[in-house]
C-alpha cells in the first residue's frame, strides 16, 4: 500500500468540448482555471458518445453510461443498444413471457398500457422502441392498447412534445392498434429525487384516471407552463366522457424506457397498488425497481472494472456527489452494483430544498468541495472520486445564462480544488462524462431553440500532476474506456484483465 500514488478523480458532469460559438455556455464563461489546465499539454480530448462507449454510432452520451465506462475501462453495451438487437433479430417478437402476457390479453379482452417516455432523446428510451411493441400487439391480436405518453423536453428541446406526440399517433395509425390514454410531463412520472407527490399524480392518472380531463393528447400539452417537463397530468376520455386508460384487473403493464433510474419510482408504485389485482408487470430493459418486474431485455454485465481492482489491491476509496449524481459515482462507476464494495465509502451531499437550479446554479458545489477536501486529507484514502453536478443539472434547463454561472462555479471549486490536490501530495484527474453546456441551442429548419440536453462532442479529460510529478503528453484517441486504466497508472497499478482502454498519462 505505500507505493500507491493517491489522487483524486473527479467528474465534471455534462463537461463538453465544442469551438467558440453562439450556444457554447462553456466557452463564454469566464473559468481561468479551467482554461489553464486545459491548456497544459496534459489535456486532451476524449470520446464520450456512440460506439466508443457502448452506445449505438452517433448517439448523445449520457451519465449512466458514462460513469459504467470511466469505471470499467471498457465499453460496456448499453441497454439501448440490446433492445435494437432484440428488435432487428426478432428477439423481441419470439419473447415467450411478453408472448404469454399478450395471449392471456387477447383471451381475456384486457388491454396492454405502454408507459414511457415519448419522445427520440436516446437517454430514457427512444420511441422508435414504442413502435415495434404496438407492432407486436397487432401481431398478437391484443384487443386495446393503452399508452401512457410522458412528455420529456430535458433529453430532447422544450416545446417538441406535440411533435412526439404526433409520432406516437402515426405509429399507432400505421399499426392499427394503440391509443393515447394519458400525457404528463416527466417532471411528474419520471421524478427520482424521492418526492411521493408527483410520482402519486402520474400514478393516479394512469391508475384509475384521475386528472384533468382531455378529449386529445394533445390538449393536455396547454398545461405546461413548466414547458413540456412539467405537463400536467392529463387523462383522454372516450366518446362515452369516460377515462380511456385506466388498469383494469387482469390487463398487463409494459414500461418501455430503457434506463431505470426515473422510471423505477413509479414503477414500484404502481406494482404495490396493481400486482395484487392481477394485473401482470413487464419492462423492457433491466430496471432497478424493488419489484420483481421481469425485463425482456437483460444488460450487458459492466463488472471487473476500477471498483473490483481496487478492491482487490486493497485501496480504500471515497466517493462524493450531491444527491443529483450520487448513484453515478457509486453505482454506475462500479458496474452497475449496489453498496459500497470493501474499502469503499460513500458520501452523499443532501439537496438543501431548492429545486430550481436556474436561480441557484451554485447549487451545493461548496458541500461537496469541503467533502472533496476532508477525504483527501486522509492518510488512509488513496483514491478520492468525485462529481460536479453543476454544469449538467443547469444545463438542462435550456438557460444559458444560469449554465455560464455554473461552469463559473464549478472553475471556483476546481480553482480549490487543486490547492487541496497539491497540498496532500495528489495529482487530479478531471474528466467530463458526456457533452451538455458547449452546446445549448439546438436547430430545426432554421430556427434556434434554447436545447438543455446532451451532446456527442468529447469531452475534456486533464491530469494535474502531484507535486513533483511529470505528466506525459497523451497520444492518439482517447475515450472514457481509458479512465480507469489511467487512474490505476497513476496510482501505482496495472490493470484489470477486462480493461481494453488504456493508461493516457
Ligand atoms: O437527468 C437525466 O436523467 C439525464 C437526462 O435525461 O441526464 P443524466 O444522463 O446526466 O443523468
Ligand atoms: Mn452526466
Ligand atoms: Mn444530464
Amino acid at each position: 500500500m505505500s507505493a500507491v500514488r493517491p489522487g483524486i478523480l473527479l467528474v465534471l458532469d455534462g463537461w463538453g468540448h465544442a469551438e467558440p460559438g453562439e450556444g457554447n455556455a462553456l466557452a463564454a464563461a469566464d473559468t481561468p482555471c479551467l482554461d489553464r489546465l486545459r491548456a497544459t499539454p496534459a489535456a486532451v480530448l476524449a470520446e464520450a458518445s456512440g460506439s466508443a462507449v457502448g452506445l449505438l454510432p452517433g448517439t448523445v452520451g449520457n451519465s449512466e453510461i458514462g460513469h459504467i465506462v470511466i469505471g470499467a475501462g471498457r465499453p460496456v453495451p448499453y441497454d439501448s443498444v440490446l433492445v435494437e438487437e432484440r428488435i432487428d433479430d426478432g428477439g423481441l417478437r419470439s419473447h415467450e413471457t411478453l408472448g404469454a402476457a399478450l395471449d392471456g390479453l387477447a383471451a381475456t379482452g384486457g388491454s396492454l398500457h405502454l408507459i414511457g417516455l415519448a419522445s427520440d432523446g436516446m437517454i430514457h428510451a427512444n420511441v422508435h422502441h414504442l413502435r415495434e411493441l404496438l407492432r407486436i400487439a397487432a401481431l398478437f391480436a391484443v384487443p386495446a392498447v393503452r399508452i401512457h405518453a410522458i412528455t420529456d423536453g430535458r433529453d430532447v428541446a422544450d416545446g417538441t412534445a406535440a411533435h412526439h406526440l404526433a409520432t406516437v399517433e402515426e405509429y399507432a395509425a400505421e399499426a392499427g392498434v394503440g391509443s393515447i390514454a394519458t400525457v404528463i410531463g416527466r417532471g411528474y412520472a419520471l421524478d427520482k429525487s424521492g418526492d411521493l407527490a408527483l410520482t402519486e399524480r402520474a400514478a393516479r392518472a394512469i391508475a384509475d384516471g384521475t386528472g384533468h380531463r382531455i378529449g386529445e393528447p394533445e390538449e393536455a400539452l396547454a398545461t405546461g407552463g413548466g414547458g413540456d417537463e412539467w405537463v400536467e397530468p392529463g387523462v383522454v376520455t372516450g366518446a362515452d366522457g369516460q377515462p380511456l386508460g385506466p388498469v383494469r384487473d387482469g390487463d398487463v403493464v409494459l414500461f418501455t424506457n430503457f434506463r431505470s433510474d426515473r422510471i423505477q419510482q413509479l414503477a414500484d408504485r404502481l406494482y404495490g397498488e396493481l400486482a395484487g389485482r392481477g394485473v401482470t408487470f413487464l419492462s423492457l430493459a433491466q430496471y432497478d425497481t424493488e419489484a420483481p418486474i421481469p425485463a425482456l431485455v437483460h444488460r450487458a454485465d459492466a463488472g471487473g472494472g476500477l471498483a473490483d481492482r481496487l478492491a482487490e489491491c486493497g485501496v480504500r476509496s471515497v466517493r462524493i456527489a450531491e444527491a443529483e449524481k450520487f448513484e453515478h459515482v457509486t453505482y454506475y462507476l462500479n458496474g452497475r452494483k449496489a453498496g459500497p464494495a470493501p474499502l469503499e465509502e460513500h458520501v452523499r451531499i443532501s439537496a438543501d430544498g431548492r429545486t430550481d437550479h436556474r436561480a441557484a446554479p451554485e447549487m451545493n458545489i461548496d458541500r461537496v468541495t469541503e467533502a472533496i477536501g476532508a477525504a483527501a486529507r486522509r492518510a488512509d484514502v488513496p483514491l478520492v472520486v468525485a462529481n460536479l453536478a453543476n454544469i449538467d443539472v443547469v444545463g438542462h434547463t435550456g438557460d444559458y445564462a444560469a449554465t455560464v454561472r455554473a461552469a463559473e462555479h464549478t472553475d471556483r471549486a476546481v480553482a480549490a480544488l487543486c490547492r487541496v490536490a497539491s497540498g496532500t501530495g495528489r495529482w487530479m484527474l478531471l474528466v467530463g462524462d458526456h457533452g451538455n453546456a458547449e452546446k445549448m441551442l439546438a436547430g430545426a429548419g432554421g430556427v434556434s431553440r434554447p436545447y438543455g440536453g446532451h451532446t456527442t462532442n468529447p469531452v475534456p479529460a486533464v491530469l494535474v500532476p502531484a507535486p513533483g510529478q511529470e505528466a506525459a503528453q497523451p497520444t492518439g484517441t482517447a475515450t472514457l474506456a481509458d479512465i480507469a486504466p489511467s487512474v490505476l497508472s497513476l496510482l501505482g497499478l496495472g490493470p484489470a484483465p477486462a480493461m481494453t482502454g488504456r493508461a493516457l498519462w
